[in-house]
């Protein structure tokens, strides 16, 4: 109860200023453990801090991440990056462990994430379907990693026909991917692996009905910014990009996308978990004409300025964004 009339609760000791604080304070302590270590491969250690870490920041908490001032700022950028690194040596770990059985798909559950990778994928499914009225066929998915789990239970369990066209930047990771998916027949043949910086990929962009984004390809807004203005030049008008997100503290483990600055896009839907699936999902439709970016008119290559002149993914939606939280979404 506010005994305090004069001042408003966010401001008293214990309110939202005071929550917020402390919440800042136990991340840092935890940042500070996680950048000492001199590895980030898969230990005791690595495990015990970044697993404090995400139970921090799972529960829901009004922060909002990216108003953070200075020195929390900057090492909330930092620790996003560790992140990312913890998670690109995890996957690989795994991803070597899984090759080692003969059939690599059978025994995905032994990767400890992959429960949530399996709700993630059946969200981002249950998303899409709400805003295309038919089955993509052809999808890409922009930073699939070592270990690309989201095109494999995609593939395996929701569509079920449609070619997936993997993109990373890391010829290593991609070698691990293609060595997973080898010995499965019906996978093997719908998953291509390209090896490329997703900035340098032009052209083929146009071809997919569907562009996955990972959290963890564009670590700051600015990149984030670069990649989306990228693919709003190159994906074909009507085609849907699928971006990851975080909301509250999850904030401190992933980029925040700001769904203003999907320039060249309509925003559809925001989501924003609150159980154990960590990235919010937002879904975007490329527009006929992508609009100008701030500093830099984006101008369309001549390829792509002749437009498809129908597109059954334009249809069947009203163009409302919502944003919605688990909450909202069950009531
Ligand atoms: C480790 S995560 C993998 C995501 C996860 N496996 C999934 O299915 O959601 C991010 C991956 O993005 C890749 N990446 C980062 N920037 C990229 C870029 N500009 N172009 C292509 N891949 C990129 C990294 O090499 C890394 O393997």
């Amino acid at each position: 109860m506010n005994t305090h009339p004069s001042l408003p609760v966010s401001l008293l000791p214990g309110g939202i200023v005071g929550q917020e604080e402390e919440l800042v304070q136990r991340i840092s302590e935890i940042y500070g453990g996680i950048s000492k270590l001199t590895c980030l491969k898969p230990s005791m250690e690595v495990n015990r801090l970044f697993s404090q870490l995400v139970l921090l920041c799972i529960p829901p908490n009004p922060i909002d991440c990216s108003k953070l001032a200075g020195e929390a700022q900057a090492m909330r950028g930092k620790l996003i990056r560790l992140c990312g690194e913890a998670e690109g040596l995890l996957e690989s770990h795994f991803s070597s462990l899984l090759s080692s059985h003969g059939i690599p798909l059978d025994h995905l559950s032994l990767f400890p994430y992959y429960a949530n990778y399996v709700k993630l994928s059946h969200l981002e499914f249950t998303i899409l379907s709400r805003h295309v009225d038919r089955p993509p066929s052809k999808v890409a998915f922009v930073g699939s990693g070592p270990l690309p789990l989201t095109s494999i239970v995609l593939a395996k369990d929701h569509l079920t026909a449609a070619s997936f066209h993997n993109y990373d930047i890391d010829p290593a990771a991609n070698a691990m991917a293609a060595r997973l998916v080898l010995p499965d027949p019906d996978i093997s043949k719908r998953m291509v692996f390209h090896t490329a910086d997703i900035l340098q990929v032009t052209h083929p962009l146009r071809e997919y009905d569907v562009v996955f984004l990972a959290a963890l390809v564009g670590m700051d807004q600015q990149e984030k910014e670069r990649v989306v203005e990228h693919l709003a030049r190159y994906m074909a008008a009507g085609a849907t990009l699928m971006l990851r997100s975080a909301h509250g503290a999850r904030g401190f483990l992933y980029p925040v996308v700001d769904p203003a600055t999907l320039v060249g896009f309509e925003v559809l839907s925001v989501f924003h978990p609150s159980d154990e699936v960590i990235n919010s999902v937002v879904i975007a439709r490329r527009l006929p004409v992508p609009g100008p970016c701030a500093g830099d008119p984006l101008v369309l290559p001549t390829k792509c300025s002749d437009l498809a002149p129908f597109n059954p993914l334009l249809l069947n939606h009203g163009g409302l964004m919502e944003e919605l939280t688990l909450e909202e979404q069950a009531s």
